[in-house]
């Protein structure tokens, strides 16, 4: 055992060498956990190296937590992440990071922030003394409350904020449901998207899935729409920049297919003069994405590099003829026969020398076993392959879906009509690249 400690506490002081390298490169130190401040990497793409790095600081340093505390006190510690999601749903919803924002660093005594949020100062002061001691918020003097750099995340402005406003309120309701789902005799066994325990607290009808839930609900679909803007983000990976969109020809033409209000497409647009946009999705995000480009972006819709079309991808096929058709985070929303019906209707769409890009998580083969990959000397590929595993059971409260191995991509691919061509790693959710079959 002691010799597995100090291979944990090696691969930790190795890791946060190269994170201490890697922002040295753009002239940085590590940023203090206090500061509010935006700094390099918070919301640039993280090149693959400094993303190795802190996933294995992350896996290290949780195995070694669970290696020498006391087990019984781990096990209840887990049982308080009920408190945590309260705690931040409370904040969220009372938008303190947004009250604390201009007070800086010195903060706002928790008097004032009651004021303004009309929660009682005493428990509002037990909601954040516990968060600070999680590095949410910070107490800079006793009751007196200033904003942190994970706080930040939380100001109202942010997608991010969405992100975890949805996951706590939809996700999380579900989450107390998955116990019993998984032992209900119909629900159960069921690969069904409305079985799954999101389905049944939401009472999904039979045929449905989650997009029921938001579909036509205002604030539902504009939360969904905000929070895959910042959640999904985080998950895509180094996706700009190890996917050689730059090589394209000059007006090569991207469909993303179920691509919401365009998010995936921002980072391109910007980064890529060769490539034009078409995002097909459902009405609602459609609409919503359309509003987002005239605001943020309105040179794109009028030029037209960037334009919308309503779709549903499981009754016919996306604008055909497109040099690529792009599948960001929708395969793990489907159970395979779901997910082949979409890819089949997208090969309907492909000419002989269209190229398919799903892009999500690809779990490993075996989690005990070395990683493909992995960047950083010495890394250690059983630490590397515990990411995608929690997404993974999202999926299944979510929708019954699941994140994929790269044969299950293959496979479904293959029923599909289409030939894998390669792997594109990223750093979290991969790309996988598929051409027509003949
Ligand atoms: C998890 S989100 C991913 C959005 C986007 N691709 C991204 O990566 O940020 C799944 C998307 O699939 C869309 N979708 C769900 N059902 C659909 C359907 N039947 N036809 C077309 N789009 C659909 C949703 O509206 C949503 O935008």
């Amino acid at each position: 055992m002691d010799e597995r400690l100090d291979s944990l506490l090696a691969h930790i002081t190795s890791a946060v060498n190269v994170i201490k390298s890697e922002y040295a490169k753009k002239g940085h130190s590590i940023p203090s956990l206090d500061s509010p401040d935006i700094r390099p990497f918070d919301l640039e793409e993280p090149n693959t190296t400094l993303s190795d790095a802190m996933k294995t600081v992350d896996a290290a340093c949780e195995e070694l937590v669970a290696t020498v505390v006391n087990p019984y006190r781990r096990m209840v510690d887990h049982a308080y992440d009920v408190v945590k999601r309260g705690c931040i749903c409370t904040v969220i919803d009372a938008k303190v990071p947004t009250h604390l924002k201009d007070a800086g660093e010195k903060g706002l005594p928790v008097d004032a922030l009651s004021e303004k949020t009309g929660i009682t100062p005493a428990k509002l002061s037990r909601v954040l003394r516990y968060l600070a001691t999680k590095h949410i918020f910070r107490e800079v003097e006793p009751d007196v409350f200033a904003n942190n750099r994970y706080s930040m995340l939380l100001h109202e402005d942010t997608p991010v904020s969405a992100g975890i406003s949805w996951f706590n309120e939809e996700c999380g309701q579900a989450s107390t449901r998955l116990s019993e789902v998984l032992r209900h005799p119909v629900y159960g066994p069921s690969d069904d998207p409305w079985a799954c325990s999101l389905g049944r607290v939401f009472e999904v009808p039979e045929g449905k899935s989650f997009y029921w839930v938001i579909q036509g609900n205002e604030y539902r679909e504009k939360r969904f729409a905000d929070a895959m803007l910042g959640v999904t983000e985080h998950v895509a990976g180094s996706y700009a920049s190890v996917y050689p969109w730059a090589s394209l020809p000059s007006n090569t033409t991207i469909i993303d297919v179920g691509g919401g209000i365009g998010q995936a497409c921002v980072k391109l647009y910007k980064s890529f003069p060769n490539l034009r946009f078409v995002i097909q999705d459902l009405p609602g995000p459609v609409e919503k994405g359309q509003k987002f480009w005239s605001q943020h972006y309105p040179e794109a819709l009028d030029s037209g590099r960037v334009s919308f079309e309503s779709f549903d991808f499981f009754q016919g096929p996306p604008i055909s003829g497109a040099e690529i058709y792009y599948l960001r985070l929708i395969s793990h929303n489907w159970k395979d026969a779901d997910f082949v019906k979409i890819l089949s209707n997208v090969r309907r769409a492909m000419g002989k020398h269209s190229k398919l890009l799903i892009h999500d998580h690809v779990l490993p083969e075996k989690t005990l076993q070395p990683a493909a990959g992995g960047t950083i000397q010495g890394v250690d590929p059983v630490l590397m392959n515990k990411f995608g595993f929690s997404i993974d059971v999202l999926m299944l409260i979510f929708s019954n879906a699941r994140e994929r191995r790269l044969q299950d991509f293959i496979d479904v691919g293959k029923r599909s009509g289409l030939k894998f061509n390669e792997l594109y790693r990223t750093g979290r959710a991969d790309i996988v690249e598929f051409t027509l079959e003949n």
